[in-house]
């Protein structure tokens, strides 16, 4: 129910938002919500535009059909006022005396019993009506309901309200909370003293008719549409009104909320749902059905729909035998849940069988398609309500400036800019305009952000959509999607269409026909390749795509005329992390000198995305924020990075003074290893302060390796495996700890294996790595000679370390000991216990990490402890996952 509640909210605000801003353009068109035909199938007398006199309200109010009678207003006239008359009957705003608006055409005014109904019904909810009635209510007694919504409450009360109605529920809920928000924002004008729209100025612009006047002297000159400025028509063009149903309308307003007009619609909508699953039906147990009715025949009849039997009551005889039961009212039905119709059937049986039952007379047992509906509306009601939420913005503001570190890729991207800004200067030499790109790269690195600069750069509109928004469970759902995205990019022309995660669609078929296939995925990714064949080549629509799964993506989307641009997207390079930290930092308060804190931070994090950095700095301010820092430094940044990477400190778990001996001696063995193997990566810190999930960490900063040698690959293994061996070598028994640790080394050398032929056995093979595939992509003769290959690369790792960690016993126990009084030991100390590491640092490293770096000078301002340089992180794992 809530969802439900939620969507009619979400509603409710985009329909308030709209309405402000339609208020501020001075043109205005029809706007009509899509619905079903079922939704708008409302005949209602037209009692004051017809002339036709409306019958008195009755003090009950809703006990004659409720509506016919519906408590119209005395003061309303007997046909629609024009503005003159509306100045006499109530104010500007269309408002007559008594405090009532005229009514549109299919509205009703409630009567005070319809609204006590509407009251009491809400006090049996979560909601407290009485908080809020003065205002909702109070503008309801004004603006009166759609009859549709009365219509149904009747049938409620009645119990006849059937499922078959919720369509036209749906559609008088959207009604009411659109002209809620009209008359808010009426009424915000009218703060403001602005000329407001008369009621029936903007009830036209709902019903597609004319305004019958204008109150803005603006609007109030002749509007002749011959001479009406073509500049008018182009500005309807740039700047077309608001339609809070249409999720690719522009001017789709998304933000901001009234808390009456979402209140009231998420009321009525609870009210409503409460009319159909609260009052038309009741779950009782089996037990309960068997003692209270089907051992008194007064079962007439079950239906069976989905995993729900719904009992039918033969309601005269449940008359005389509970004669205040709800079981009594028509539409009323008692249900219960079922784990499978055998099952349901067998004790239905046995339970006539005990009653002695004649076969003749047992219950008649069917089986409807009920659930069929109920599932298609919950599948197309979301989409109704929610369309607005689907993103379509106008006024991108993100400028390519704002998108760091892809120089390439902007560079490719920027010929769609060309041709949506410059359309003239391709068409005149007769060439073809690329349809489309695909963004393909890791997440997070920036493809959304690269297409909304794109769009903000060619300043169109720009419709984001996600691929698993088309995807549904009904088969058409999707490609009705996609067709009414591309129409409306085609009015919105020139416009840049956004599909990420195109790979929920775009799965090559032939893959997907592997795993049984799917129809609605296939139907909604051929409507795409139809809607981009479709477009003809002056149409200034530019499709982009994201993905991080380009492999996968059917073939047909990647040829020329539809995804023709493939760019590559992948994680930053150093100088691209630099850059955008910098993008970065120059939007929080900092002190440092950026230059050299952007290098250094960059050179901390290899393998970051944009997004990753994003995170860390936001995270670098929130730590300084924590500690009242005024402005953010180094330390912060760092500390952020520490915990991005190796997860919270766990300063709860304490160790026992062995088990920290263990830790103290597992990271001095990986700690010496990086000391005194050649390639290993430069080590940045020790620690045994439990971080994450590991009792104690390693630090090193590997450089962004694009290629790695055999030499690097065995120094790195080692260095892995220095936690164990040191374990060994210290401890008369090992512990669990080092399993992440041999996990690492047996990919590494599987790789080096199957995929880098590093094996001479094995040969330069390369093997997929098909993860869940039952077939082995070799035989078995090479997968027995795989397993030995890759154990002998591990063993040969493992003696290399063990080799080093007995020629360095005495240092691991210097760096341990020393571990255990000062828990963190940074390179300093390092350098301190064991002298200068033997070998040149790399340059980067050295830049910002070794002796000739020149930090600035410490910012003053924080009082914490120093926190040095983390990056990978050799983790000892914790009792955790033992
Ligand atoms: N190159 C960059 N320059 C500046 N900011 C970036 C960059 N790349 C990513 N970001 C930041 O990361 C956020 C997320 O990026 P974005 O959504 O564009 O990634 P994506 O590649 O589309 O991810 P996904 O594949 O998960 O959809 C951006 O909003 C931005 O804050």
């Amino acid at each position: 129910m809530s969802s439900i509640v939620r969507r009619s909210t979400s509603f409710a605000r985009v329909a308030s938002q709209s309405i402000n801003v339609a208020s501020r353009t001075s043109l205005r068109t029809p706007r009509l919500l899509r619905t079903t035909a079922a939704a708008w199938s409302i005949q209602a007398p037209r009692f004051y535009s017809a002339g036709q006199k409306p019958p008195e309200p009755t003090p009950e109010g809703g006990d004659k059909k409720a509506g016919d009678h519906a408590d119209t207003p005395k003061v309303q006239s007997t046909h629609s006022p024009g503005p003159a008359e509306a100045d006499t009957q109530g104010d500007s705003s269309g408002v007559g005396r008594g405090g009532r608006r005229p009514l549109p055409e299919g509205w009703v005014h409630l009567s005070e019993d319809q609204i006590q109904m509407i009251i009491d019904l809400l006090n049996k909810g979560p909601f407290n009506p009485s908080e809020y009635d003065l205002t909702m209510f109070g503008h309801i007694r004004q603006t009166g309901v759609p009859r549709i919504i009365l219509d149904m409450a009747e049938k409620q009360r009645t119990g006849s309200f059937g499922i078959a109605d919720f369509p036209k529920v749906m559609k008088g809920i959207n009604d009411l909370a659109w002209n809620l928000a009209q008359v808010e924002s009426e009424e915000k004008r009218k703060k403001s003293s602005r000329p407001s729209r008369s009621y029936q100025d903007l009830s036209a612009d709902r019903t597609g008719k004319k305004p019958a006047y204008r109150t803005n002297p603006e609007s109030e000159k002749p509007r002749d549409d011959k001479q009406s400025p073509k500049s008018e028509r182009k500005d309807f063009k740039s700047n077309p009104p608001p339609n809070p149903f249409n999720p690719f309308s522009p001017n789709n307003p998304l933000k901001g909320n009234d808390w009456w007009v979402t209140l009231g619609a998420a009321l009525l909508t609870w009210y409503l749902y409460a009319s159909i699953y609260g009052e038309s039906g009741r779950e009782i147990t089996w037990q309960e059905l068997k003692r209270n009715f089907l051992d008194k025949g007064l079962v007439e009849k079950m239906v069976v729909v989905g995993h729900r039997v719904i009992v039918e009551l033969d309601r005269e005889a449940t008359r005389s035998v509970y004669p205040e039961s709800a079981a009594t009212r028509p539409g009323f039905n008692y249900y219960f849940s079922i784990a499978s119709v055998d099952g349901f059937e067998r004790r239905l049986e046995d339970a006539q069988n005990e009653l002695g039952i004649p076969s003749s007379d047992r219950i008649p047992v069917s089986f409807s398609g009920e659930s069929n509906f109920m599932n298609l509306l919950l599948a197309f009601g979301p989409t109704v309500l929610l369309v607005g939420l689907l993103v379509h913005e106008t006024a991108i503001k993100v400028k390519f400036s704002d998108v760091a570190g892809m120089d390439e890729a902007k560079q490719e991207i920027m010929e769609f800019v060309s041709f949506l800004k410059k359309p003239e200067r391709f068409q005149r030499l007769g060439a073809k305009i690329p349809r489309g790109a695909i963004l393909a790269g890791p997440p997070g690195t920036g493809k959304t952000l690269l297409a909304k600069a794109t769009a903000g750069e060619s300043g169109v509109p720009f419709f984001s959509v996600s691929g698993s928004e088309f995807v549904e469970m009904f088969v058409g759902v999707g490609a009705s999607r996609v067709r009414d995205l591309f129409a409306n990019a085609r009015k919105n022309a020139p416009c840049i269409i956004f599909i990420d995660e195109i790979d929920a669609i775009g799965r090559s078929r032939g893959e997907s026909q592997r795993f049984g296939g799917n129809d609605e995925r296939e139907a909604t990714l051929n409507q795409i390749l139809t809607e981009m064949d479709g477009f003809n080549t002056t149409e200034q629509i530019v499709v982009l795509a994201g993905t991080n799964r380009v492999d996968i993506l059917d073939k047909a989307l990647m040829r020329p005329g539809r995804f023709d641009r493939h760019i590559n997207i992948d994680a930053p390079t150093m100088a691209g992390r630099q850059d955008i930290f910098k993008v970065y930092l120059k939007k929080i308060v900092t002190n440092e000198d950026i230059e050299y804190l952007s290098g250094r931070l960059a050179s901390l994090t290899p393998g970051f995305a944009g997004a990753d950095i994003a995170n860390c700095v936001n995270e670098a301010a929130l730590i300084a924020a924590r500690t009242n820092a005024a402005s953010i430094t180094l330390k912060h940044f760092e500390q952020a990075i520490e915990r991005v990477i190796g997860g919270l400190e766990n300063k709860s778990l304490v160790l026992d003074p062995v088990e920290k001996k263990t830790v103290a001696y597992h990271e001095a063995g990986h700690a010496i290893c990086g000391w005194y193997f050649r390639y290993a990566d430069p080590l940045l810190k020790v620690s045994i302060i439990p971080r994450g999930k590991g009792l104690g960490y390693a630090q090193y900063l590997p450089g962004d390796a694009y290629l790695m040698t055999y030499d690097q690959l065995m120094d790195r293994m080692a260095m892995t495996l220095g936690g164990r061996i040191s374990e060994e070598l210290h401890f008369p028994t090992v512990t669990t700890g080092a399993s992440d640790d041999f996990d690492k080394v047996t990919k590494m050398a599987t790789s080096m294996v199957t995929k880098w032929g590093m094996s001479d056995k094995v040969g330069p093979l390369h093997f997929r790595n098909d993860e869940g595939s039952v077939h082995k992509p070799f035989s078995e003769t090479t997968g027995q000679t795989i397993d030995a290959e890759v154990k002998r690369i591990v063993e040969n790792a493992y003696k290399q370390c063990k080799d080093l960690l007995i020629e360095k016993k005495k240092e691991v126990g210097i760096i341990a000991e020393e571990l255990l009084k000062k828990e963190v030991l940074v390179r300093d100390d390092m350098v301190r216990l064991l002298g200068p590491r033997p070998f040149d640092d790399r340059k980067d490293f050295a830049k910002y990490f070794g002796e000739e770096a020149k930090p600035p000078p410490p910012p003053t301002g924080s009082s914490e402890p120093s926190s040095p340089n983390p990056t990978t992180f050799q983790q000892l794992e914790g009792k955790d996952t033992r």
